[in-house]
């Protein structure tokens, strides 16, 4: 039987010896330091946006031959900046430990117990069939502090409201597989941890899986969804492969200068995408922008418009909207809660994050849209061409 997971607890970014990372994300993405850990050999302080958590983990000396210098993770040596660890919270580690052994996945770290004043917590390291992913196993049930035992808790930090920053939670995780590794990571995923099918688009054929073609693209994707939780409310995972046959493209860029499969990108969820992005833009951060035709061409403005938005805001700040069919909801569309009129997403990709052109955020606010924009992807995807372009 496969494990049933939910949401991810926190997602673990791994930085070289000697790049002070971590205060660029919390100065301009305004993630609020809360908990920290830190040893003769590394830092590893927790950032967090409601029940948004990067773990942002550093060496402070040149890498050693412990290979437990990190609390809850395991090292991936990086030698650029990478996401390699998703971690998941469940009910029986070691029960969940074994199961996956029995399946082949091998164990990075076993079940190990931890506490403080706060309470216990198990947790067990597994590593994933995608490139140098890890997943945490993590049961915190019996735990009440503010993050987890062996880390002291940032005095002073409170979580920030007004600032006009709406992040609820990570939406999706994006990986970049190999060519032809994207549905056997599908599987491995389905198999393994129980994650269920999700159509991404109601042209998706099941056997094919969401092919985009056309000028310059050719990316393959498949996405599935976690077994607790909607379509809407749950964490998506997202299989990208590229099938371009004409040189590079942002998924090979990936492949190429990340050295290997990963995660290229993480979506915040957020509720507000206009004051999000506008107070992002202000601490710093910056985004992709489609070129001004976007918004000009296909009856795009009358799209926004009748969606209810406004054309010239979201002109300005970059930001993509795509209209899906109202009630199509993808295979597991069931969920009754959200059903406005119009079914809508707004989406921005920020820059890469670290020098190479590898790891980005995206902001998502869906508006009863469950799925991707096909419309918003290859919009993205012409943004990043210009970049390369540019950046050669
Ligand atoms: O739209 C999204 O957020 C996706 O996750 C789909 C996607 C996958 C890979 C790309 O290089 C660009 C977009």
């Amino acid at each position: 039987m496969a494990a049933s997971l939910s949401r991810p607890c926190f997602i673990s970014l791994h930085l070289p010896y000697r790049q002070g990372w971590a205060q660029h994300l919390a100065n301009t993405f305004r993630f609020q330091p809360v908990a920290v850990r830190e040893t003769l050999r590394v830092r590893q302080l927790a950032l967090r946006r409601e029940s948004a958590i990067f773990l942002v983990n550093e060496r402070l000396a040149p890498a050693s031959t412990s290979s437990r210098d990190f609390l809850y993770d395991v090292d991936p040596q990086p030698t650029l900046g990478t996401a390699s660890n998703v971690c998941f919270e469940v009910n029986d580690v070691p029960g969940l430990c074994k199961q996956l052994q029995s399946q082949g996945c091998s164990l990075l770290v076993p079940p190990t117990d931890l506490n403080d004043d706060g309470g216990s917590v198990t947790y067990g390291v597994v590593s994933s069939v995608v490139g140098n992913i890890s997943h945490t196993l993590l049961d915190r049930s019996c735990y009440r502090g503010p993050f987890l035992p062996g880390f002291q808790p940032i005095q002073g930090a409170t979580s920030a409201t007004g600032d006009g920053i709406k992040i609820t939670h990570f939406d999706h995780i994006t990986y970049v597989c190999p060519r032809g590794g994207a549905r056997a990571a599908l599987d491995w995923y389905q198999r393994c941890f129980g994650f269920h099918r999700f159509l991404l688009n109601p042209q998706e054929r099941p056997a094919e899986g969401y092919v985009l073609g056309g000028k310059g693209v050719g990316m393959l994707l498949l996405a599935l969804q976690s077994a607790q939780g909607t379509p809407a409310h749950g964490c998506k995972l997202v299989f990208a492969e590229s099938l371009s046959q004409n040189g590079t493209n942002q998924v090979d860029t990936f492949l190429e200068q990340h050295g290997g499969a990963g995660i290229q990108h993480v979506g915040l969820c957020t509720t507000d995408i206009v004051s999000t992005t506008r107070a992002l833009q202000q601490q710093g951060a910056r985004f992709f922008t489609p070129p001004t035709t976007y918004y000009s061409q296909g009856g795009k403005a009358e799209e926004i418009q009748e969606a209810g938005q406004d054309p010239h805001m979201l002109a300005e700040l970059g930001i993509l909207l795509d209209t899906t069919v109202p009630g199509d909801k993808g295979q597991l569309g069931t969920d009754a809660t959200e059903s406005p009129s119009r079914e809508y997403l707004m989406q921005i990709f920020t820059h890469p994050l670290f020098s190479e052109e590898t790891f980005f955020l995206e902001l998502i606010d869906r508006r009863g849209a469950p799925g991707f924009g096909e419309g918003n992807i290859r919009a993205l995807w012409k943004a990043v061409q210009v970049y390369m372009d540019q950046q050669q």
